[in-house]
């Protein structure tokens, strides 16, 4: 028997009188307008303010260590050391602030569309709208279908207990501590519910690899002939943006798996940012902020929300299930995908916007993870800031990248799948310094790349970078494909460029016993 069951709690939270239990949505719309966590806007979303923290915290999340983990996690930076013993008094310290609740709320659903590898999952929350949050975001049992079967996570939130670090043994307020072994994800001192929705996908990508599947911090979408794309990326690389497309079928937006027998979604909803959302660029996020929907940080005015209004944070979110979107695929699973697209978020101005990747460069630029984090996200992030995130998701890995990339590795080749490199961020030229290039033309690139229209267009070889870029793409203005002819003078492309060809070699040596054909492949521009 694990510590926990054997100490004075045994008596699980759920069950206790002050426990609400898998209200609908109506039902919990009401009670965050009644207990004043939120409003309704004139849509029927739920709008609410999280305080402190409006993005996640990385600093604070930990996973308890045990004898069993202490060789299979990859700890470091993103995954913290924390003893059981810190672990279980704090525990029972969030447990009792809970009871001690007139009253506090849980779900009960799963993670994972795919009957197979489903984990079930609880969701134990101090406020209604988290528990409204879960209930979006992940996947809702039938009725009393709900099994817990072979162990089922359970994620307790609190965000109004705050933790003393010299006490408690966290980093500050707050914390998120995952516990394999208890099978327990522990959230205090912070309201993000992204903390929530990307923690339950951290223990995915250790829970998953042992059954043979890939866990993907990707988007997904379908044509309706069934052919599959993949959309991988950092937060605001444009996941969510670029799969929800009228053309095609969403499976999700954020966090998949690939299985022997094809993808399926982590998650039932999506989590989508809403700086700058119009129904005119974005028409299917927009009009999925309906009834049930939660938008996070949103400034509202008489219950309209202006989505241009930052004071709050850049990271402003709403949360809405799949079904929102019309055309979605629920339950949300999908066959062997046919293209894959990584997303980069380039800030210096210099990777083309869209490439063809052979396999060697595909995992190379895999391991890699080059793009850059977003104002708003993560705690301390102002400005877009150049990171590697190693499979384009290292603040959620536990295990080591290698382990991730082997398996798309394999997948890629087993399955023929077409990679493409488009870069979402920061353009020099014709659109002004320091913008984004236009989403319109991301759009019909990524559209060109998954209808195969690329397929016999010539391309042109990138001086620096070695990526092999299409002479022409539909729809695109022909010299914003090669960025050394939007950049005023070669030379100072080429210094950017080299520089951040230098980053990309400097940040691979720590990738040690790699084909060498895989380390060829990076760029060609090398620093003496
Ligand atoms: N060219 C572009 N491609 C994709 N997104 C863009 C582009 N230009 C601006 N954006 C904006 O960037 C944000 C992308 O965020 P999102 O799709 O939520 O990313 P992710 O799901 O990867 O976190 C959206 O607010 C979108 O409107
Ligand atoms: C919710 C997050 O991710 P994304 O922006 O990819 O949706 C996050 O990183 O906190
Ligand atoms: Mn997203």
């Amino acid at each position: 028997m694990n510590k926990i069951n054997e100490s004075v709690l045994t008596n699980e939270l759920t069950g206790l009188p002050n426990c609400s239990e898998n209200l609908s949505i109506h039902q919990l719309t009401r009670k965050i307008t009644a207990r004043g966590e939120g409003h309704t806007t004139n849509t029927g979303a739920v709008s609410v303010v999280t305080g402190k923290y409006t993005g996640r915290s990385p600093e604070d999340k930990f996973i308890v260590q045990t004898d069993e983990l202490k060789d299979n996690i990859d700890w470091g930076k993103v995954n913290k050391p924390i003893d059981q013993n810190t672990f279980y008094s704090l525990y029972i310290k969030v447990v009792n602030h809970l009871r001690n609740q007139d009253e506090f709320f849980s779900f009960t659903g799963y993670a994972g569309a795919d009957q197979h590898y489903r984990l079930p999952i609880k969701v134990i929350t101090e406020f209604a709208w988290h528990n409204l949050f879960a209930r979006q975001l992940f996947i809702e049992a039938d009725d009393n279908d709900w099994d817990c079967g072979q162990g089922c996570f359970t994620v307790i939130s609190a965000p109004s207990f705050k933790a003393d670090p010299e006490l408690d043994g966290t980093n500050s307020e707050a914390f998120i501590i995952i516990s394999m072994e208890e099978k327990v994800i522990l959230i205090g001192g912070t309201e993000y519910a992204g903390e929530i929705k990307k923690s339950v996908f951290s223990v995915m990508n250790y829970l998953l690899p042992q059954k043979n599947v890939l866990p993907m911090h990707c988007s997904a979408n379908v044509d309706y002939d069934g052919d599959v794309s993949l959309f991988f990326g950092l937060s605001g690389t444009g996941k969510t943006t670029l799969s929800a497309d009228p053309g095609r079928l969403l499976i999700g937006d954020d966090e998949h798996a690939w299985s022997p027998n094809g993808i399926f979604n982590i998650e039932g909803g999506c989590y989508a940012k809403c700086v700058g959302l119009s129904r005119d660029k974005e028409p299917q996020i927009y009009d999925s902020i309906q009834n049930g929907a939660v938008l996070e940080n949103v400034i509202c005015t008489d219950g309209v929300p202006d989505f241009d209004n930052t004071s709050l944070t850049e990271n402003t979110r709403a949360a809405y299930p799949l079904r929102h979107i019309n055309n979605s695929v629920v339950p949300s699973t999908a066959g062997h995908p046919r293209t894959i697209i990584f997303l980069t978020a380039d800030a210096s101005g210099v990777l083309p916007p869209i490439s063809r990747l052979n396999k060697e460069q595909a995992m190379y630029h895999f391991m890699s993870g080059y793009t850059s984090k977003l104002a708003g996200t993560e705690r301390g992030v102002t400005k877009p800031q150049a990171t590697f995130s190693a499979c384009f998701g290292a603040p959620f890995l536990p295990l080591n990248p290698r382990r991730y990339a082997d398996m798309l590795g394999e997948k890629i080749d087993k399955h023929g799948v077409d990679v493409f490199l488009i870069n979402t961020g920061w353009i020099e030229g014709p659109f002004g310094k320091g913008k984004r290039i236009p989403l319109e033309y991301t759009r019909a690139m990524v559209r060109a790349a998954l209808q195969g229209e690329l397929d016999e267009v010539d391309s042109s070889a990138d001086p620096i970078f070695g990526l092999q870029i299409p002479v022409t793409v539909p729809e695109v203005p022909e010299k914003l494909l090669r960025p050394w002819e939007t950049w005023n003078s070669y030379e100072s492309y080429k210094l950017k460029a080299e520089q951040l060809a230098a980053r990309f070699h400097e940040n691979f040596e720590k990738f040690t016993d790699v084909d060498s054909a895989i380390v060829n492949a990076g760029p060609l521009y090398k620093p003496v």
